[in-house]
């Protein structure tokens, strides 16, 4: 039999047999015990000092100043602490003025970090996560997960969470939804941890995204990376640097979802090194439509073929033995590719991969895409090759090429199940939410998902919008008579 506590009236709680009518009288009363007040007076105070000593052991420095400031007061009178605290103001007044990213990351980050982690989160923590169904409750206790550190940034907070034994991630990313309403977030995205057991929650406040990035500024021919172009902007507000050399990168996206601005961020990137002759563009543009703006500068420094009878297809092959051939020619000799005028970086540009494997009439021409394709992405990273192929469906039936490029990129899908299949299993649940990317072009045109290297967790990130006047300006300037400057 088990036994529960009713208030009878104000003060006394008696125990009863448990049962489901609350109206039932209780059947059942003990002694009510009742306690001295002094006693309970001295309760109240013992916990409250031990709830003063537990903050000043944790505030110490506001603690120690609020403390200095007293005694100031009391010993010299109230001007004295006034005063300090009108020339500390001017202070760091100054010193966001004279150096503003110092005083962010030394004032401004720590103090919105300490302000959000107790005013949104740690005040709403349990009923959040009891609401949520991420507590748990044994033997009548509740046990609540820790909510360890909170890094608040301009337009998102991270937030560390202990779990609770035996919780895994999924059961956090099953209720995102319930804890971005609870905290008050557009989004949340689960991480993982710096160790097994916690985890990372991302709240995007803001989206930092929704505005189009305009063409990223040409760089000098030394300064261009192969292995980081810059073609965009991370959600955290850091370059978006996509790898080129020793790679294959796939861009799928619906109609109208940027695929363009990509192309083009990676093509500018890569301009200054086209002019000095280390690096050509190929370009295979079935659709005639985003590359035949640049017609010439491929046609100058690289090739291009818009043929749908076999020109495009033979382009294709020629890479490919090119490729071979260069290959037998640095066997033994180079393992890691460097890009001269002789042996110039290949960047192969497909804007409708889906055109040449799947769409094309003829089959002869489809399979023959389809091989030199699989030649160039299976040989060619290590000899100056890169293959970039973008494409409406991101399907196997209709690219089953896709596992040939190691870098994909993921802008907006129109079916969720579309994620995984281009990002790799359980990226959707991870937070790459391609599927709910705006269709309005200003909001969600060239804002996408990628998994970099360095991470399992899929990064949002926005290419530069490169417009028609840039591309005319880009081709006016490679091709002579323009100020570099003007481009830029
Ligand atoms: N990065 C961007 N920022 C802002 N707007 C953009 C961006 N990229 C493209 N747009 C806008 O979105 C429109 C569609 O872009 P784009 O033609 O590149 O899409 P797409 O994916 O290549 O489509 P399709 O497959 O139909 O050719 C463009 O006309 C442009 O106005």
């Amino acid at each position: 039999m088990s036994w529960e506590f009713r208030k009878v009236k104000p003060g006394e709680n008696v125990a009863v047999e448990a049962q489901r009518d609350p109206f039932a009288a209780p059947k059942w009363a003990p002694p009510v015990w009742r306690m001295p007040e002094g006693l309970v007076l001295l309760v109240g105070l013992l916990r409250l000092l031990a709830r003063l000593l537990a903050f000043c052991v944790r505030h110490p420095i506001a603690v120690g100043a609020a403390a200095g400031a007293g005694w100031l007061g009391v010993r010299y009178g109230w001007h004295v602490p006034a005063l300090l605290a009108v020339l500390a103001g001017l202070g760091l007044a100054s010193w966001a003025v004279a150096d503003r990213p110092s005083f962010v990351r030394w004032v401004v980050r720590p103090v919105r970090s300490r302000w959000r982690g107790w005013w949104v989160y740690r005040r709403h923590w349990q009923p959040v996560l009891v609401t949520a169904g991420l507590t748990k409750m044994h033997r009548g206790r509740e046990y609540l997960p820790t909510l360890r550190t909170v890094v608040a940034g301009p337009t998102s907070d991270r937030v560390l969470v202990v779990m609770l034994k035996g919780q895994a991630p999924d059961v956090w990313e099953r209720a995102a939804a319930n804890l971005a309403h609870g905290f008050g977030a557009t989004l949340v995205r689960v991480r993982d941890g710096d160790r097994p057991g916690r985890v990372w929650l991302e709240f995007v406040r803001i989206d930092a995204l929704a505005s189009p990035l305009p063409a990223l500024p040409l760089l000098d021919a030394a300064a261009v990376d192969l292995r980081a172009v810059p073609v965009g902007r991370q959600e955290d507000g850091s370059p978006w640097r996509l790898r080129l050399l020793g790679t294959h990168v796939l861009i799928a996206g619906a109609t109208g979802s940027g695929k363009g601005s990509v192309l083009w961020s990676a093509v500018r990137g890569v301009l200054p090194l086209m002019v000095a002759g280390l690096v050509e563009v190929w370009a295979i543009d079935p659709k005639r439509m985003e590359l035949s703006y640049g017609r010439v500068l491929f046609e100058r420094f690289g090739r291009y073929s818009s043929d749908p009878s076999g020109g495009m297809v033979k382009l294709l092959e020629e890479a490919a033995s090119d490729m071979n051939a260069r290959a037998e020619e640095f066997a033994g000799l180079t393992r890691s590719f460097v890009p001269t005028v002789e042996h110039p970086f290949r960047l192969i540009i497909v804007d409708e991969l889906a055109f040449l494997t799947a769409y094309s009439p003829e089959r002869d021409l489809r399979k023959r895409a389809e091989s030199a394709l699989a030649v160039l992405t299976t040989q060619g990273r290590s000899v100056g090759y890169c293959v970039i192929g973008a494409q409406q469906d991101a399907r196997k039936e209709v690219n089953n090429l896709r596992n040939l490029f190691p870098d994909r990129i993921a802008l907006r899908l129109d079916e969720d199940e579309q994620v995984d299949m281009v990002l790799g299993d359980g990226a959707r649940d991870r937070g790459a939410l391609a599927d709910q990317i705006s269709s309005v072009p200003e909001i969600g045109a060239g804002v996408g998902f990628v998994r970099l290297e360095s991470c399992p967790d899929p990064v949002r990130v926005r290419a530069a919008y490169v417009s028609d006047a840039d591309i005319r300006a880009m081709v006016a300037w490679a091709t002579g008579g323009v100020d570099a400057r003007e481009v830029a």
